[in-house]
């Protein structure tokens, strides 16, 4: 079993429980997101101008790959082999690019019965809403976006 040390243990005395105990669930927190860097100029030979890596990441730092068999990374169809599959930790892939779009992330398990999970993450390559006419905000190099989800596993074996 997930060792509940690992996980946040919930306990739940459902509506229709009688006060018994219904069922454990094990909660496994999650950040999604990525990190961008612009060239500094467009790339003649293909326009790209930015480098960036889109990750999976456990929250707080622990090892996931006990119970995680491998997460598939879904680029656009542009990019080759856009199914990008990492099955050991640290769960991220590294590209280069001229623009954001969607990335859809499935995280498969090592227990069969649970079934796959998949949160959606737009790639963010410009920093937003900032206005670079004003010379206090010179336009940024690198620039972050992370979304913090959680996983829920009901009463793991
Ligand atoms: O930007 C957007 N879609 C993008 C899809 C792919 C992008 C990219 O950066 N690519 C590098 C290039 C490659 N071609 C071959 C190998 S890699 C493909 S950008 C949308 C449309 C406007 C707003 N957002």
């Amino acid at each position: 079993p997930l060792s509940a040390a690992s996980g946040q243990v919930v306990q739940d005395y459902g509506p229709d429980s009688g006060g018994r105990l219904k069922g454990l669930s094990v909660v496994k927190p999650i950040v999604i997101g990525n990190i961008a860097k612009y060239f500094g100029k467009k790339r003649e030979e293909d326009g790209h101008t930015h480098q960036w890596t889109i990750y999976m990441k456990p929250y707080p730092n622990e090892d996931y790959s006990c119970f995680i068999k491998k997460v598939h990374f879904k680029l656009h169809d542009s990019y080759a082999n856009p199914n990008r599959i990492v099955t050991k930790p640290p769960y991220e892939v590294s590209e280069t690019g001229w623009g954001e779009f969607e990335v859809a992330v499935k995280i498969h398990f090592i227990d069969p019965v649970e079934r796959p999970v998949t949160v959606y993450h737009v790639l963010k390559l410009f920093q937003s809403g900032s206005d670079h006419q004003s010379l206090q905000n010179v336009p940024k190099k690198t620039v972050t976006a992370e979304t913090y989800d959680e996983m829920v596993f009901q009463e793991p074996t």
